[in-house]
């Protein structure tokens, strides 16, 4: 399970978690203008934006689980199993594979509407990086501060929704998680009053019980609830310290803690790590299970014309601020 969300302050931030029981090997990986992307139904692409995001490089090649370019454009796949649906390539359509699609849009676009124009002729194919390496099953979330949309591709075909919560997690289809919000529309952040009967003398005794009802557990239909009550009621400072502290705390919100997720025998899924990405400054902030202080890779700190990968692998261990 993961969980993407979008936010908005005077900059736009844009992230996700990933939760999983284990680490493919995750880095902050920056793909700079005139690195080479050979696709895997012909042709190249190079002279692209450059990004920067999460990926394990495998072969010298990125493989982003969310990233964002340098003019804004973020974008995120998340688990959708059982009902993603790859194609095989065909005639006069563009055939990119599901891995290729993250810097395909990315190397391309500068906003949301470019890449809506690009998706017209996309076939997502279904060409595995490499034999071993089992086909992820993914939806994407792809945004911009002006706009937000979820890509899905199924057997029933390949379908782009306007996200206008700017929230993502898995299962089931988008349409239904959208659907499913109409059960929650009596969920408030102050407290109600009494509507149940006035025959009877109720009493708000606790504060926060307009959000009553909100689902608390660990399942992507109640973690799509959970996010979008949030991020839709979130409020901050808008300088860079507040929005990202802010933008953690709503991720935090569907954190999963290791042990309440249990897959079997010592399996537990736990949040590996959480990204914010400032998109207007190119800053990638993250942390992980095992360290919570906030780190952080700019990619305008980097040489953004060159032709190799730059990464950095992730910071380990909890950082204590020894005070005394
Ligand atoms: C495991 C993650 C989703 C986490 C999640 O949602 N876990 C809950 C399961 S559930 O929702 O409860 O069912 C996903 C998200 C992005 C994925 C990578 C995308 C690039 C590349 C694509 C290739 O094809 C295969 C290898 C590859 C490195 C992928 C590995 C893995 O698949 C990644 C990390």
């Amino acid at each position: 399970m993961c969980t993407a969300a979008t936010y908005k302050t005077k900059d736009f931030y844009f992230g996700r978690t990933l939760d999983y029981e284990i680490s493919y090997g995750d880095q902050v990986v920056i793909t700079p203008r005139n690195y080479v992307f050979d696709l895997r139904s012909g042709g190249q692409l190079k002279s692209h934006y450059a990004m920067i995001g999460m990926a394990c490089v495998m072969q010298d090649y990125p493989l982003y689980y969310d990233a964002v370019n340098e003019k804004g454009l973020g974008i995120a796949g998340l688990n959708f199993v059982g009902n993603a649906h790859y194609n095989k390539p065909v005639a006069d359509k563009d055939n990119i594979t599901q891995f290729e699609l993250i810097p395909w849009i990315l190397g391309k676009c500068a906003t949301v509407k470019e890449a809506r124009a690009l998706l017209e002729n996309l076939n997502l194919t279904d060409i595995p990086f490499m034999e071993k390496l089992p086909m992820a099953q993914l939806h994407w979330i792809i945004a911009d501060k002006e706009a937000c949309i979820t890509l899905e591709c199924m057997e029933s075909g390949m379908k782009v929704y306007d996200n206008p919560v700017g929230v993502l997690t898995n299962n089931p289809p988008f349409d239904y998680q959208m659907f499913n919000l109409n059960n929650y529309m009596h969920l408030a952040v102050a407290n109600h009053p009494n509507t149940f009967s006035d025959e009877l003398v109720l009493n708000p005794y606790s504060r926060g019980m307009g959000g009553m009802g909100l689902p608390g557990d660990l399942s992507s239909q109640s973690r799509f609830v959970r996010v979008s009550f949030v991020k839709m009621n979130s409020l901050s400072g808008d300088s860079e310290e507040e929005s990202v502290s802010q933008f953690f705390h709503i991720l935090g919100s569907v954190d999963q803690q290791r042990g309440c997720c249990k897959l079997g025998e010592d399996k537990y899924e736990i949040t590996l790590y959480t990204s914010c990405c400032n998109t207007d400054k190119g800053i990638y902030y993250y942390n992980t299970y095992d360290n919570h202080q906030i780190s952080a890779v700019d990619m305008h700190k980097e040489d953004l014309d060159g032709e190799k990968l730059i990464s950095y692998a992730l910071v380990k261990g909890e950082q204590f601020f020894k005070q005394n």
